[in-house]
C-alpha cells in the first residue's frame, strides 16, 4: 500500500483525495498538508482521518509518507518539488511544474543531480481517452500531415485574482502540452493577439485572449482562452489534416429530445469533465511506483510547456511574435 501525502487542500487537492480514498487501488492518503489549517482537518476527513500539517516540508520528511501529491497554487510548487527530490520521495506535481521556465530548470537539474526519476506531472488530457484516439489516429498516417490545430479553452468564471499570465500558465499549459504531444511536434514561436475585453472581467485580466503557436514543422495552433464565458466549462481541440480532421470536445452528454426541444449539456467543471482522466492519471502514478519508474508526463515536459508559457507571457505584453527557445533534452529524460 502507498502511503500518500498531499500538500494543497483545495478543490483540486480534495478532488484527488478522495478519488486516491475511493477508486485508487494500492494507495491511501495518510498526511495532507495546508496553510490554511482549516482546509487541512476538512481534507483530513475525506481521507478517513490522516495526520494534519501546516507546513509541507515536514509533511515530505514524515516516515510514514512514501510519496507525495503537490496540489498547492503553481507558484507554490518549486520549494516543495526540490525537498521532495531531496528527500527522494517520488511525487505527483499538479500543472504547472512551476510557472516560469527557470524555476523549472532547478527542479530539472535537481531530479537529474539525485540519478532517480521522481516526478510526475498532472497533464491528464495525455491520459484522457479521446485525446489517445486523436493521437493515435494521426500516428497512423492515415489522415496526412496534420496542418492546424483549433482550440477552445473557456471558463464558465473565474476569480478577481485571476490575471492575464493566468490564462497562459494555469489554464493554456494544458494546449501546451496537449497539441505538441498530440502532433509530436516541438514549438518554433507563439503570439498572442487581445480580443475586446468582456464586461466580467477586471482590470488585471484580459479576456478573452486568442493564443497563437507555431511548431518547428509549421502547424499552427490558435487557442482562444475565455475564462468568463459563462455558460459554460468548453473544452475543444481539432487537428486538420491534408486527408481529414479530428475533433475532441464538448459536450460529451448524450444530445435530449423532449417539447420540440435538443439540448445537450456542458458540464461546468474540470473535475466532471476530465474525472475519468484524473482516475487515470492517479493510478498509473500509483501502479509506477512500485516498479519505481515514470511513465507519465515528466519534468522535461513541465520545463517544455514552461518555456512556452513563458514565451507566451512576453508575447501578451508585446503583441510580437516570440521564439521558443529550449535548453538540449539531457540524457536523463531520453
Ligand atoms: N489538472 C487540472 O485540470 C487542474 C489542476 N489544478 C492545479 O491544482 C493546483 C491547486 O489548484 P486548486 O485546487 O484549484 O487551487 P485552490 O486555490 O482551490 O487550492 C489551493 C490550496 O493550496 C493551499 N496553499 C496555498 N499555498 C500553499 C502552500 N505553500 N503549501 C500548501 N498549501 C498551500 C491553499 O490554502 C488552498 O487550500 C494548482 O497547481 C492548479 O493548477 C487545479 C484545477 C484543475
Ligand atoms: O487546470 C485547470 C483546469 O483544468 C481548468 O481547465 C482551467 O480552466 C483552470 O483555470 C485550471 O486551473
Amino acid at each position: 500500500m502507498l502511503n500518500v501525502g498531499v500538500i494543497g487542500c483545495g478543490g483540486m487537492g480534495r478532488d484527488h483525495i478522495q478519488r486516491i480514498t475511493e477508486r485508487i487501488q494500492g494507495a491511501q492518503v495518510t498526511a495532507v498538508s495546508d496553510v490554511f489549517e482549516e482546509g487541512a482537518k476538512k481534507a483530513a476527513g475525506i481521507a478517513g482521518g490522516a495526520k494534519i500539517y501546516t507546513d509541507g516540508k515536514a509533511l515530505i520528511h514524515d516516515p510514514d509518507v512514501d510519496a507525495v501529491l503537490i496540489v498547492s497554487p503553481g507558484f507554490a510548487h518549486v520549494d516543495d518539488l526540490l525537498e521532495a527530490i531531496k528527500a527522494g520521495k517520488r511525487v505527483f506535481c499538479e500543472k504547472p511544474l512551476c510557472t516560469t521556465a527557470d524555476d523549472c530548470r532547478k527542479v530539472m537539474d535537481a531530479e537529474v543531480q539525485s540519478g532517480k526519476h521522481l516526478i510526475q506531472l498532472g497533464f491528464m488530457r495525455r491520459y484522457h481517452k479521446g485525446y489517445n484516439q486523436i493521437k493515435d489516429a494521426i500516428a497512423t498516417g492515415e489522415y496526412g500531415e496534420p496542418l492546424i490545430m483549433h482550440c477552445t479553452h473557456r471558463n464558465p468564471e473565474v476569480g478577481t485574482n485571476y490575471n492575464t499570465p493566468m490564462a497562459v500558465h494555469d489554464t493554456v499549459i494544458h494546449e501546451i502540452d496537449l497539441c505538441h504531444w498530440l502532433v509530436d511536434d516541438d514549438y518554433d514561436s507563439v503570439q498572442v493577439i487581445m480580443p475586446k475585453v468582456t464586461k466580467y472581467s477586471h482590470s488585471e485580466l484580459k479576456d478573452p485572449q486568442i493564443m497563437l503557436m507555431r511548431t518547428k514543422s509549421g502547424i499552427c495552433i490558435d487557442v482562444e482562452c475565455f475564462v468568463n464565458c459563462k455558460f459554460g466549462y468548453d473544452i475543444n481541440c481539432e487537428v486538420v489534416c491534408e486527408d481529414g480532421a479530428l475533433k475532441m470536445g464538448t459536450p460529451m452528454a448524450p444530445s435530449v429530445r423532449k417539447n420540440a426541444q435538443c439540448s445537450t449539456e456542458i458540464t461546468t467543471d474540470c473535475f466532471v469533465l476530465f474525472k475519468d482522466a484524473y482516475d487515470a492519471e492517479i493510478q498509473n502514478w500509483v501502479d509506477c511506483a512500485a516498479a519505481g519508474v515514470i511513465e507519465g508526463p515528466s519534468t522535461w515536459d513541465g520545463y517544455l510547456a514552461a518555456v512556452t508559457a513563458d514565451a507566451l507571457v512576453k508575447a501578451q505584453e508585446s503583441g510580437e511574435i516570440e521564439k521558443v527557445v529550449t535548453v538540449e533534452k539531457p540524457e536523463f529524460y531520453k
